[in-house]
């Protein structure tokens, strides 16, 4: 027709396509569409399945798409089998269709869990968690370099699990959790096949499928006592008020209470809380962990930020302090330019999830069809040379509204890329990342914590090594190596 095409990409021929991306790996799909992206400009398809994937690279459309025709872009296309199976059918946030199911679910997670009030109240664990990945780092003794990323990712799990299942966890229960969510990362790529043909998939793949069984059964051995333990706890609350009752609400405390509205009022099912609750925990530890990773990593790099980064705290809270408060971050401009310098240079995502079109639409001059898929080149973003000066370099500084290094300048920074996007590691518009907010709030409180009780060295003679792999996140390729040396108070 004369109307807008679709956008250019490689020429395929439809189920044969398919077949040849399905052996690519995932790396090469994604410097493909980067090479993509230089010949034919900055949006992009490729025909995989039955509709275009769209990928785009630029600021201006990315905004155009996610801001100001979010409506159109907010849709999910349909989850591959094992996620159905995994967020049963598509009943976890990130998951499911732009419908009421989502929006209930959504709003659930922001306004409860999420509320900066509920957050607060974690502010005891977060500190119990502190105490003991400090302890962890301690351990080594002030002259053996260790790796940091099992300490980083563990103290983001406590985290995690304190505020999905209650405050008052104990290590033990902690560790259960963390075992049986890790084997199904970890075992994850050699369930892919099983996404291929499902229904005999089974058969073909039996060892695979039955291992795939065994873990969902272990994880559910695991969850579910911990999620009936806080259902008991609600009932003797509504039967007698008992003032030694737990006070402090947790996730699953709020999926217990929700009613679905377009439901008739119904209650989520167990299936469906161990499934979001799985989510809380997938959406979570590798990014958040992943991301401190990075920032430690260039902090080991790069003394000066470090120096200036204690002596700001060191104004602020005194020379004799333990910690750093949560209430003392939001005094201190420098280490947030910190966390989101890290957040640019090394996004945890290179992209988002996808999202799918609810309508025929044009964008940039092109269509995007009805139930076409879109991402967006999240890591390109945050270093194009044309929106950041200098933009391999890690220089907290361009974040602090003075510029000049000294972290007297309010952070102004909008994050959620509202007004314009010139970086977008939490995504943007209608599906963005909801618990952002918390990501920086642990990020800012643990990274505080480490460079006021610890100095951070790289080991004699070695370079911290930038070079990025692709895991369930980016992550180091050689993994930060550091030597702590606890500060003197
Ligand atoms: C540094 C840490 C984090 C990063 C970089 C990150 C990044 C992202 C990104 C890129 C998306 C996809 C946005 C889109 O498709 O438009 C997303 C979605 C999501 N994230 Fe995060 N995230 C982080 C931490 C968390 C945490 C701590 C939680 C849970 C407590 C969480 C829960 C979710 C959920 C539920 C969604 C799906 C939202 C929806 O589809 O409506 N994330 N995140």
């Amino acid at each position: 027709s004369s109307g807008p095409k679709i956008p250019p990409g490689p020429m395929t021929i439809p189920a044969l396509g398919s077949i040849t991306w399905i052996r690519k790996d995932f790396f090469d799909v994604e410097s493909m569409i980067r090479s993509l992206h230089a010949k034919l400009g900055p949006i992009v398809a490729l025909h995989i399945g039955s509709y275009p994937m769209i990928y785009i690279s630029s600021h201006s459309l990315a905004h155009q798409a996610l801001i100001r025709n979010g409506a159109i872009f907010a849709d999910r296309p349909p989850a591959i089998p094992l996620v159905k199976i995994i967020s049963c059918n598509q009943h976890s946030i990130s998951s499911a269709s732009c419908g009421p199911m989502w929006r209930t679910l959504r709003r659930n997670l922001t306004a409860g869990i999420l509320h900066p009030t509920r957050v607060k109240s974690f502010s005891r664990a977060r500190r119990w968690v502190l105490g003991i990945l400090l302890d962890q780092l301690r351990a080594a003794g002030p002259s053996t370099a260790m790796q940091v990323a099992g300490h980083f990712r563990y103290a983001v799990f406590c985290l995690q699990v304190l505020m999905c299942f209650g405050d008052r966890l104990e290590e033990r229960q902690i560790k259960d959790v963390q075992a049986v969510q890790t084997a199904l990362l970890l075992r994850a790529p050699r369930f892919a096949i099983l996404n291929f043909l499902p229904s005999i998939g089974k058969i073909l793949f039996r060892r695979q499928w039955d291992e795939f069984q065994k873990l969902l059964r272990n994880q559910e051995n695991v969850f579910l006592p911990l999620i009936r333990a806080r259902s008991a706890i609600r009932d003797n609350k509504t039967r007698e008020d008992d003032s030694n009752a737990e006070n402090v609400v947790c996730y699953v405390d709020t999926l217990l209470n929700l009613e679905m509205p377009e439901e008739g009022k119904r209650k989520l099912t167990e299936a469906e809380i161990l499934g979001l609750c799985l989510e809380f925990f997938i959406g979570a530890i590798d990014t958040t962990s992943s991301a401190l990773q990075w920032i430690i990593a260039n902090i080991v790099k790069y003394p000066a930020i470090q120096e200036a980064l204690y002596c700001e705290i060191r104004a602020v809270v005194g020379h004799e302090a333990a910690a750093v408060e949560e209430d003392d971050l939001q005094k201190l401009p420098y280490p947030k330019a910190v966390i989101l310098e890290g957040l640019r240079r090394h996004p945890p995502t290179n992209f988002m999830l996808p999202h799918a079109v609810t309508e025929d639409t044009e964008l940039g001059g092109f269509l995007v069809p009805k139930k076409g898929t879109v991402n967006f080149m999240v890591t390109d973003m945050g270093r194009n040379p044309d929106v950041w000066e200098d933009p391999l370099a890690f220089k907290p500084e361009r974040f602090l509204c003075n510029g000049d290094g000294s972290g007297g300048g309010a952070e102004v920074f909008d994050i959620t890329g509202t007004r314009e996007i010139k970086m977008m590691p939490f995504g943007a518009g209608r599906r963005m990342c909801p618990a952002y907010a918390l990501a920086l709030l642990h990020l800012e409180y643990l990274m505080a914590n480490l460079v006021w009780a610890l100095e951070w060295k790289a080991k004699d003679g070695d370079e911290v090594d930038l070079s990025e792999k692709q895991e369930v996140t980016v992550v180091m390729k050689n993994p930060l190596n550091a030597i702590v040396i606890p500060r003197a108070k």
